[in-house]
């Protein structure tokens, strides 16, 4: 089947006008000609990534599965990168927790600060305790 065709960025990005418009997503090269019209996000965003690497835009946006689904049903090959092609940069934060640990970072300094301002506020409690015993 078609189904099993490579095509390279350059290939791809021959078809960039609306009656030929490929995207390259997840390294799948889908020819979304005929859905261009359809798109609910509009026309306009999908002639914007034509004929290049629409993964992060695609991403971004936080599709359904069913939008999962349609794209699937546009495939007609799988892109075969060379050097110097461009790369879709890693900004799928909710599906790779290896690749953001960022929020744990947050997480941990919050604590450890909540952890200090306790101990210095009783610190200060104890203090005024016996402070105030040794006046009575
Ligand atoms: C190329 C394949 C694409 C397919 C098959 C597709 C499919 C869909 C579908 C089915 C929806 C309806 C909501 C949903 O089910 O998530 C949608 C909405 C949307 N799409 Fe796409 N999309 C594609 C590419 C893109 C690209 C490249 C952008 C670029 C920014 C984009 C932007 C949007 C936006 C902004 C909406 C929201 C529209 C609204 O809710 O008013 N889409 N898309």
């Amino acid at each position: 089947m078609s189904e099993s065709k490579e095509f390279t960025y350059q290939d791809a990005s021959a078809h960039t006008t609306k009656k030929d418009l490929y995207v390259v997503i997840h390294d799948k090269v889908y020819d979304v000609s005929s859905f261009v019209d359809e798109h609910p996000g509009g026309e306009e965003v999908m002639l914007d990534v034509g004929g290049q690497d629409a993964t992060e835009a695609f991403e971004d946006v936080g599709h359904s599965e069913e939008a999962r689904e349609i794209l699937a049903g546009y495939e007609i090959g799988t892109l075969i990168r060379k050097p110097g092609d461009p790369v879709p940069s890693p900004s799928r934060p909710q599906d790779s927790p290896i690749l953001s640990p960022a929020p744990t970072a947050g997480t941990g300094i919050g604590l450890y600060a909540i952890i200090f301002g306790v101990a210095i506020a009783y610190a200060i409690y104890q203090y005024l305790q016996t402070s105030s015993q040794g006046k009575q």
